[in-house]
């Protein structure tokens, strides 16, 4: 029978559905202010500090800011697809958002443990049965097309199915 996933996937998929989830209320502010989605000022200090982290942690640096870079165009697939829709109906959904700059210190703050739980799993990225545990464990977590694209995109790199 095949290995059951080792119980370091699901924490580490529940951070990276976390950080995701907070696209939305991103995307509400770049609504708001007219600000491009992309900030690749922001994209290389957010990166800049996962390699930090890393090196802290028994993580590889460049693996780290490999997974971050995941996260990041993750997340700008959802801010697309969402301001895509609201641009379309001419509005956006009329709820409270915090300011961006209230925003990005929670993005900052789930870093260190998104990577713990990274460095934690990264064992098991060579499972042969690494690709069938991912696809069970996603299929929970998904809310709707555009966020189950987006959760896709975010761990596509997790398994390494081949080197
Ligand atoms: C989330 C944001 O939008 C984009 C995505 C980022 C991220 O996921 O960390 C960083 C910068 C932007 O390119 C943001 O501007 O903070």
């Amino acid at each position: 029978a095949a290995s059951p996933a080792p119980d370091a996937l699901q924490p580490l998929l529940a951070t990276i559905n976390e950080r995701l989830s907070f696209a939305d209320q991103v995307a509400l502010t770049k609504w708001d202010s007219g600000k491009p989605i992309q900030d690749t000022a922001r994209e290389a200090q957010v990166i800049a500090n996962a390699r930090k982290q890393a090196a802290q942690q028994k993580l590889d640096p460049e693996q780290a800011a490999d997974l971050i870079a995941a996260q990041i165009e993750a997340n700008k697939l959802v801010q697309y697809g969402l301001l895509a829709i609201w641009q379309a109906a001419h509005k956006a959904p009329d709820v409270p958002r915090p300011d961006l700059n209230q925003i990005r210190p929670k993005l900052d703050a789930l870093q260190a443990r998104l990577l713990q739980q990274y460095a934690d799993f990264t064992p098991y990225r060579v499972d042969p049965e690494c690709p069938n545990w991912l696809a069970e464990q996603r299929a929970s977590l998904i809310k709707d097309a555009l966020h189950g694209q987006a959760l896709i995109r975010a761990t596509g790199e997790l398994c390494v199915t081949d080197q």
